[in-house]
C-alpha cells in the first residue's frame, strides 16, 4: 500500500518499497522532512539498550533495519547529515553509498568519526539521508584509440586555479 507523505507531490511519482526487518520495527519510516527535500532521513535501527560508541577516528556499519525495492532504473545515494558532519564530525565513509535497484539486503550506512569526541549511535537516530536517483546504463565497446579533443590527457590541475 502506498504511503501517504506529509509532502506529497502534485506529479506521480514511482513508489520506493520499505520492507521493515524485525529490529526495525517501530521506528518511524523514512520520509521527505519539507516539501522541497531531496532525501529522506535514515534512523539507526540499533537495540534500545545497545546503542552504538564510534570512537574518533574509527567506523560503524550502522543498521537501519529496512529492506528497499527500489524501481529498476534508479537507485539510492546514501549521504550525510550536514548537521552532524558539522556538530560531531561525523560523515559517510563511502559517501555517496549507492543502494543497487536488485539489492535485497539490509540498507547499512558506514558511518565515520572525524570529530575529537565519542559519538553514541542511539536507536531511532537520523544518521544520513537517502536521494533516489535515475540511473544511466551504458552498454559498452573496446576501441583501440580514444578521439582527440581540447582537453587531451590534461587533468588534475592542467587549466590552472585563476
Ligand atoms: O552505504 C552502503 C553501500 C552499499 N550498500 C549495499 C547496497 C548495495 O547495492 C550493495 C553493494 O554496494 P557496493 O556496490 O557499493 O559495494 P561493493 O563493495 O562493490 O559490494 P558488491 O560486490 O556486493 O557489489 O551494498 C549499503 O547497504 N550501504
Ligand atoms: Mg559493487
Amino acid at each position: 500500500m502506498r504511503n501517504t507523505p506529509a509532502y506529497a507531490s502534485p506529479v506521480s511519482e514511482p513508489a520506493v518499497g520499505f520492507v521493515r526487518l524485525p529490529h526495525g520495527e517501530g521506528l518511524p519510516l523514512p520520509a521527505y522532512e519539507t516539501p522541497g527535500s531531496a532525501g529522506m532521513d535514515l534512523r539507526a535501527a540499533v537495540a534500545e539498550d545497545r546503542p552504538l560508541l564510534i570512537l574518533p577516528g574509527k567506523r560503524a556499519l550502522v543498521p537501519t533495519g529496512l529492506v528497499l525495492e527500489i524501481p529498476e532504473g534508479f537507485e539510492g545515494q546514501i549521504r550525510p547529515r550536514s548537521g552532524l558532519a558539522f556538530k560531531h564530525g561525523i560523515t559517510c565513509l563511502n559517501t555517496p553509498g549507492t543502494i543497487d535497484s536488485d539489492y535485497r539486503g539490509e540498507v547499512k550506512v558506514l558511518l565515520v568519526n572525524l570529530g575529537d569526541e565519542d559519538f553514541t549511535v542511539t536507536r531511532g537516530t537520523r544518521i544520513a539521508q537517502i536521494v533516489f536517483a535515475a540511473v544511466s546504463r551504458m552498454a559498452t565497446e573496446e576501441r583501440s584509440l580514444a578521439g582527440a579533443t581540447a582537453r587531451g590527457a590534461g587533468g588534475f590541475g592542467s587549466t590552472g586555479t585563476s
